[in-house]
């Protein structure tokens, strides 16, 4: 029974046809009041106690019967006795029978030992706090379905409350299946992936407010899936099953639920996302949530999310919103809601966001994001400058602390962005990923690559260039390889599967201007990848016989790497970047010892002319000693 056709139904109205079907009965259990935040009251919490249990003093000073007061003014005071008239008392003290004010200390004269002048009448109860005129006995504290916080605990435990009858968590099974999935921690062999979406599931649902039970793998077998199923309904309130929800050979999510239940729906509009399918088991909600972990992570967020809300009894929230301008178009598809992950640069004033990698595998993609953009199903996108309103995921004052480098790769960049966030605490420095050549968009505050060849494509005039490192580049390549690769002109074979750099970075330059003369064995080799390390991954995994890179590219992966030539790495800084406080930080970073030595702990880079600024062309070939050759 592969199902191929799947439906296309609202996300909002498979919500809706969700929690129509799935009884949500919560459970009710008491807690210790200390232990209780974050937890949703059952019921009001009523006072026991009065606080304070007895009326006391607000202030320092004396208590006194107001009336004896009555006459005091500044011409005339009057003198108090103590013990007779008045009791020296300190706040929180019991006021004294008898007595019925307190007059602060600042405002009485101590004359001889035992006397004291009051020079105004007070009225009767000034300065005392009245038994219960905190809380009074009997008084409601908090009512029911009101999520606990800190504040409220001191309340319920000053009113005499120790334990407090809260709604049991939802308890949620996850069902990873998949008979390729190894357990975290476990080198992936061919074949094998590693299942993380099950601890993605368990974090929010917690976070959310539910109890999460992490069934472990279950492996693409209808009968054992069937039988997690079964387990999971019996002692959870809903169940997460994931993946196998689309088309493929061995999905057998919607097979399973349809025997065990009624399916509601398969398929949803909405990009990622797509192949959910939601059922109902013995009465108990069932999830299938597809396996990419964009489309797992949305498709949680729309379903899961809501029933815990409803358990609870609560209104979904609106999520942090943020208005961005796009810094180029974005499409969606018509019919469908498309959720994209967006990143998003604060520049001159303005929120600037643009795109990131749309596929639904790219877990990073979700790691990097600063917002997420819905296009509705009736929208078919917007174009570069418009301004829209999109969820935050990071707060607008977080994004306003963060620089973005463009231009070219390297894993250095990486560590300078860690070293950047850890010596200036509160601010971030990110990259695009891509290369040299979208100097034009403008979604940056820095550019990297080889100065002397920024300097030919496009004025610099506005800002400086600094140098961030000199690296050795060459070719990269499996070890048992290292003796076949080379053709004629120290050319790779043209047979050879090759990677050439990034199209327009310093890299793919230097490539061509050193083999000048054998430019036509080069040519039409244009497989690239975005970075230095996809790169060498591409030839480890053995999609590739050859990379151009670096040495410090090929040592990860355990590549043989041959040297072809030493080439600068450069950062150039538009003057509006240096003039900010990010700037001003992001050149401390360069500069600072910590720097150097996270480039020099890593092989093939030299840090002689690190963190200098290039005044004019330094045409020429550089050259350095390489201690790691
Ligand atoms: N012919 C069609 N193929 C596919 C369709 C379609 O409509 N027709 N839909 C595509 C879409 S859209 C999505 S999304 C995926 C969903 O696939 P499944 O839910 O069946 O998931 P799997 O195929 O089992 O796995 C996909 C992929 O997800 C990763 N994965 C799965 N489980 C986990 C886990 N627990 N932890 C980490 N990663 C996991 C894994 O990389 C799998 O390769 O189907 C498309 N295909
Ligand atoms: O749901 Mo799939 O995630 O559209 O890629």
């Amino acid at each position: 029974m592969r199902k191929t056709r799947l439906d296309n139904v609202p996300i909002s109205e498979a919500r809706e046809r969700l929690l129509a079907a799935a009884s949500l009965v919560p459970d009710v259990e008491e807690v210790s009041v200390t232990r209780s935040t974050g937890w949703m009251t059952a019921e009001p919490v009523f006072a026991r106690f009065s606080m304070p249990a007895y009326p006391a003093a607000a202030m320092d000073g004396i208590a006194v019967k107001a009336v004896l007061t009555e006459r005091a003014s500044s011409e005339s005071p009057i003198l108090l006795m103590e013990g007779r008239d008045f009791d020296y008392i300190n706040t929180g003290d019991p006021l004294p029978a008898n007595r019925d004010a307190v007059i602060m200390i600042e405002h009485v004269r101590e004359r001889e030992e035992g006397l004291a002048e009051v020079r105004t009448a007070i009225p009767p109860w000034k300065h005392v706090r009245q038994a219960g005129e905190d809380v009074a006995a009997g008084e409601m504290i908090i009512p029911a379905r009101h999520r606990i916080r800190p504040v409220d605990i001191g309340a319920m435990l000053a009113g005499g409350r120790t334990q407090v009858k809260v709604l049991k968590k939802p308890r949620g099974a996850i069902i990873p299946t998949g008979s390729e999935m190894v357990t975290p921690g476990t080198l992936p062999k061919r074949g094998q992936i590693i299942e993380f979406n099950g601890a993605v599931f368990a974090s929010y649902l917690e976070e959310w407010g539910a109890e999460a039970v992490n069934r472990g793998i279950v492996p693409d077998d209808p009968e054992a899936i069937r039988q997690a199923v079964l387990d999971s309904v019996a002692d959870c309130d809903f169940v997460i099953l994931n993946a196998g929800s689309s088309a493929g050979t061995r999905d057998y999510t919607y097979q399973v639920l349809s025997e065990l239940g009624d399916v509601l729906l398969h398929g949803v509009a909405a990009r990622p996302g797509k192949p959910v399918v939601l059922a109902v088991v013995k009465g108990k909600p069932v999830l299938g949530l597809p396996g990419y972990p964009v489309s797992a992570y949305h498709s949680l967020d729309w379903f899961a999310r809501p029933l815990i809300q409803t358990w609870y009894g609560e209104r979904e929230g609106e999520g942090r919103r943020l208005t961005v301008r796009l810094s180029r178009s974005i499409s969606g598809k018509l019919g469908a809601e498309d959720f994209i992950r967006l990143g998003v640069i604060y520049k001159e004033g303005e929120f600037w966001a643009f795109p990131l990698q749309r596929g639904a595998g790219v877990t990073m993609s979700l790691v990097k994001a600063d917002a997420l953009l819905r296009i509705p199903s009736q929208e078919s996108g917007w174009e570069a400058g418009e301004r829209v309103e999109v969820e935050g995921l990071r707060s607008p004052s977080e994004i306003a602390r963060t620089l973005w480098l463009a231009g070219e790769d390297d894993p250095l960049l990486d560590r300078l962005a860690s070293l950047f966030q850890q010596q200036h605490p509160g601010w971030s420095l990110r990259r695009l990923s891509g290369n040299g050549d979208n100097r034009s968009g403008g979604d940056w505050h820095g550019l990297v690559g080889v100065a002397d060849r920024m300097r030919e494509t496009f004025d610099p005039a506005g800002g400086v260039f600094f140098r961030l490192v000199e690296r050795e580049w060459g070719w990269l390549t499996m070890p048992e390889n290292r003796g076949r690769i080379f053709g004629g002109k120290g050319i790779p074979k043209a047979d050879l599967g090759l990677i050439r750099p990034a199209a327009g970075s310093g890299l793919d330059d230097g490539l061509d201007r050193k083999y000048r003369e054998a430019e036509e064995l080069l040519e039409g080799r244009l497989r690239r990848e975005p970075t230095l390390l996809k790169a060498a991954a591409a030839v480890a995994s053995g999609t590739a016989d050859v990379a151009v890179g670096t040495r410090t590219a090929a040592h990860p992966f355990g590549l043989s790497f041959i040297p072809a030539g030493i080439l600068p790495l450069d950062l150039w800084l538009p003057n509006a970047t240096l003039k900010t406080e990010g700037g001003g930080r992001l050149l401390s970073t360069l500069r600072s010892r910590a720097f150097q030595q996270a480039a020099e702990e890593l092989p093939g880079y030299s840090t002689r002319s690190t963190g200098e600024k290039l005044e004019q062309s330094n045409e020429g070939v550089v050259s350095w000693d390489n201690q790691n050759q």
